[in-house]
């Protein structure tokens, strides 16, 4: 397979800066060797161009962001190469979402993470926009939101029933109404345990495109996972999904063959000490593997 690697070194989505640290982090630990050592055919497109926030003034910041990232995403996917994303903070996903579906106008997509990322401007309780991005996407969200200066470039561009969640466990009051309102198909974590994640991934993709055709959008927040496993990341919750559950899911997608586009966000490589870096990066590195048909069985 065809790989395009993109760093995304986002962290104006949310107060803790060491999400820009990300994207080198996962390259200095061998991350391209990794991938090429699996026999794929990869190409390293650079990191999108994140202007630093004195440069621009918080209205201009998310005009370019979003739409650096959106472009170059399109553009890696338009030479014929499956696009991995990497974070940098989850407000990425408003980019790379979008240029997605620049590239291919029937994406689904599999939300992985401990929060459900949908809060508008107006029910954010913390401002943080890596706590809104999906509000930005859903087109049935638009009349109930309103739009940030700047981010007029990005359209919405997914329908609610177009997006699963896997590892929820961290849901805000305003986030719960709009997941119910529209009818958001979501297994948090409680519905990992009681069905199993053979499961769990099952119903996930057969809901998402029961043809089995659409091309497959995965934004996995490295915070899906349990603390113990990401001791470096910005919002972590306890109780999360285990190693094996996290590769299994990966595993599963990359078997569709249709993985087109993959975020890994949240990884903050400056939350810890060496050791805790250490662990982290080498979970997020194998997650990636997984995403790119590299299976535990060999
Ligand atoms: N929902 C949160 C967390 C977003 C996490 C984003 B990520 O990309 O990492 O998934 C949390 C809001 N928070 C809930 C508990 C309150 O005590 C404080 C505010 C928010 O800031 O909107
Ligand atoms: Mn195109
Ligand atoms: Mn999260
Ligand atoms: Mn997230």
């Amino acid at each position: 397979g065809k790989v395009g690697v993109l760093g995304c070194p986002m962290y104006h989505g949310q107060t803790k800066p060491g999400t820009k640290e990300g994207p080198a982090a996962l390259r200095d630990a061998g991350l391209l060797e990794m991938l090429k050592d699996q026999g794929l055919d990869v190409k390293d497109f650079g990191d999108v161009n994140i202007p630093c926030l004195e440069e621009v003034p918080l209205s201009d910041l998310s005009v370019k962001n979003p739409k650096n990232i959106a472009t170059d995403v399109h553009k890696v996917l338009d030479s014929g190469r499956a696009c991995l994303v990497l974070g940098g903070d989850h407000s990425l996903a408003i980019g790379s979402i979008y240029g997605h579906s620049l590239a291919e106008l029937d994406q689904v997509v599999v939300w992985v993470d401990a929060h459900a990322d949908i809060n508008t401007p107006l029910t954010s309780t913390s401002g943080n926009i890596h706590g809104m991005p999906l509000s930005f996407l859903v087109h049935e969200l638009q009349p109930y939101t309103c739009k940030l200066p700047g981010f007029e470039s990005i359209k919405p561009c997914i329908s609610a029933k177009d997006i699963v969640y896997i590892g929820l466990r961290s849901v805000d009051p305003g986030e719960r109404y709009i997941i119910e309102k529209f009818g958001i198909q979501s297994f948090s974590i409680s519905e990992v345990d009681k069905l199993g994640i053979k499961e769990v991934v099952e119903k996930a993709i057969n809901y998402l495109d029961p043809e089995g055709k659409r091309p497959i959008h995965l934004s996995f927040d490295v915070d899906a996972l349990d603390p113990s496993l990401i001791p470096c990341t910005g919002t972590p919750v306890l109780g999360g999904l285990s190693f094996r559950e996290g590769n299994y899911i990966c595993e599963e997608l990359a078997a569709t063959g249709r993985l087109s586009c993959v975020d890994i966000v949240e990884v903050n490589p400056t939350l810890g000490n060496e050791r805790d870096k250490e662990i982290t990066v080498n979970a997020a590195l194998q997650i990636i593997t997984r995403c790119f048909g590299n299976r535990r069985q060999g």
